[in-house]
């Protein structure tokens, strides 16, 4: 069984390579061969575009497009039907060109169309490439598994890349494609431009697809900076599910202590965009003052509540007297506290590690979390909770995940 960690093939630079794009129509496949080859030729190396998409008119005009400006040299044809033909041409070509990387576009198809997949096994018999990818849409969700499956099950394929990770969708259905072609995502599209590629990180995909933000950075800090004693009651409360505006307070206070302010509150979920808007840290940290002073002005019992309608207006107008500030004030910093708690209640549920078990903790906090985002169906094609356990610990390396949130003890 191929393993899921790394791709069938890693190309070598200096040494020619065949790689085969393939995935359903529209799934981003043109445009990503020519950020798969521009990413490589910054690198150095030396890549050539071959159009074997004789199905959509106009993918050649668009692989062109895009290479003359990215000055990658392409092969195609407009008046030739038979794509092995073009793919074989193509190919030869750049092989005595002495192209390191030579990359075929096929047409896209969908499960159901035979005959678009029988021509798909044979550009990948003449050519011979020797990584075939799968181009996926990161919306594409449940049907995923499926589609993936087919395409495995016509060609070899060795690895896959999520496209569109800039719009909505979390990219759930990359586990499903992971799962069902045994192959690791390597590059995740972020954008149209050429550019907008990167290496795939598990660490942020997971935090996306729970939608946390970046909680792996945050928790580093967590253990950096609150101190070792502490920390164990701060997970316990987290995991209650309740985000009392003392939790909140004490937060800004080790917020406040952290040091360059505006790097710590990037990685917090919820806190980065809105609460501190960039370039805007000095503002952003005398609204966190305010905040704690208005805060001083509650009592132990409002502190520790995580139920906001115990605060009423005599109490709204009573603490913004108490602290100088305007009921206006009180109000915004309750509404602050509101949309934070909502963020944080995803916390709730987080199994408490004893001393030393903090890796255990964050393997099953990943999965547990993962396995309630995810729709059931997924989650099933998966192979249920051991299955995504797995999943996860092959797309990311074992010491990744443990660092994930905040585990990896030493
Ligand atoms: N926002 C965004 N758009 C993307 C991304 N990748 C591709 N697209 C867009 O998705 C659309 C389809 O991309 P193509 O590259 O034409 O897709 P294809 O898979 O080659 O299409 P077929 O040849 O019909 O199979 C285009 O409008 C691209 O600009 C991405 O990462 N982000």
């Amino acid at each position: 069984m191929l393993d899921p960690g790394k791709p069938s093939f890693t190309p070598k630079k200096g040494k020619t390579s065949v790689v085969m794009f393939v995935g359903l129509q529209g799934s981003g496949k043109t445009t990503t061969c020519t950020k798969y080859a521009y990413y490589h030729q910054k690198k150095g190396w030396k890549p050539a575009l071959v159009c074997a998409d004789t199905f959509r008119a106009g993918a050649f005009d668009q692989l062109k497009q895009n290479a003359t400006k990215a000055k990658i040299p392409f092969y195609g044809s407009y008046m030739e039907s038979d794509p092995v033909k073009i793919a074989v041409e193509g190919v030869e070509r750049f092989k005595k060109e002495n192209c390191d990387l030579i990359i075929v576009d096929t047409s896209g198809r969908h499960k159901q169309e035979v005959a678009l997949f029988e021509e798909m096994r044979q550009v990948a018999e003449a050519t011979k490439p020797d990584l075939v990818i799968f181009v996926m849409d990161s919306s594409i969700g449940q049907a995923a598994f499926d589609q993936a499956q087919a395409f495995k099950q016509s060609v070899a394929v060795g690895a896959v890349i999520v496209t569109k990770m800039d719009g909505h969708a979390k990219g759930g259905g990359a586990l499903s494609a992971v799962a069902a072609t045994k192959s690791p995502v390597i590059f995740i599209g972020t954008g149209e431009h050429m550019d907008e590629f990167e290496v795939f990180d598990v660490k942020p995909f997971v935090s996306r697809l729970l939608g946390m933000g970046d909680w792996s950075g945050f928790m580093d800090k967590i253990h950096e900076v609150v101190p070792m004693d502490q920390q164990p009651e701060l997970l316990q409360k987290l995991s209650e599910g309740n985000f009392t505006l003392r939790i909140m307070y004490e937060q800004f206070q080790n917020l406040l202590k952290m040091g360059p302010i505006g790097q710590v509150f990037s990685m917090l979920p919820g806190f980065s965009s809105e609460l501190m808007p960039k370039g805007r840290e000095k503002e952003s940290q005398a609204k966190i003052k305010r905040y704690m002073t208005m805060m001083d002005s509650m009592t132990n019992e409002e502190l520790d509540s995580s139920n906001p309608k115990l605060m009423n207006e005599s109490r709204i107008m009573r603490i913004a007297r108490g602290s100088g500030r305007s009921v206006r004030d009180v109000m915004e910093m309750l509404e602050e506290y509101k949309r934070l708690a909502k963020i944080w209640s995803k916390m709730k549920g987080l199994k408490i590690p004893k001393k030393g078990e903090m890796s255990a903790l964050s393997r099953n906090m990943n999965a547990q979390h993962m396995s309630k985002v995810l729709p059931p169906q997924m989650l099933k094609q998966i192979g249920g909770m051991g299955g995504l356990q797995n999943l996860m610990k092959q797309m990311g390396s074992a010491k990744d995940m443990m660092g994930m949130f905040g585990g990896g003890d030493k």
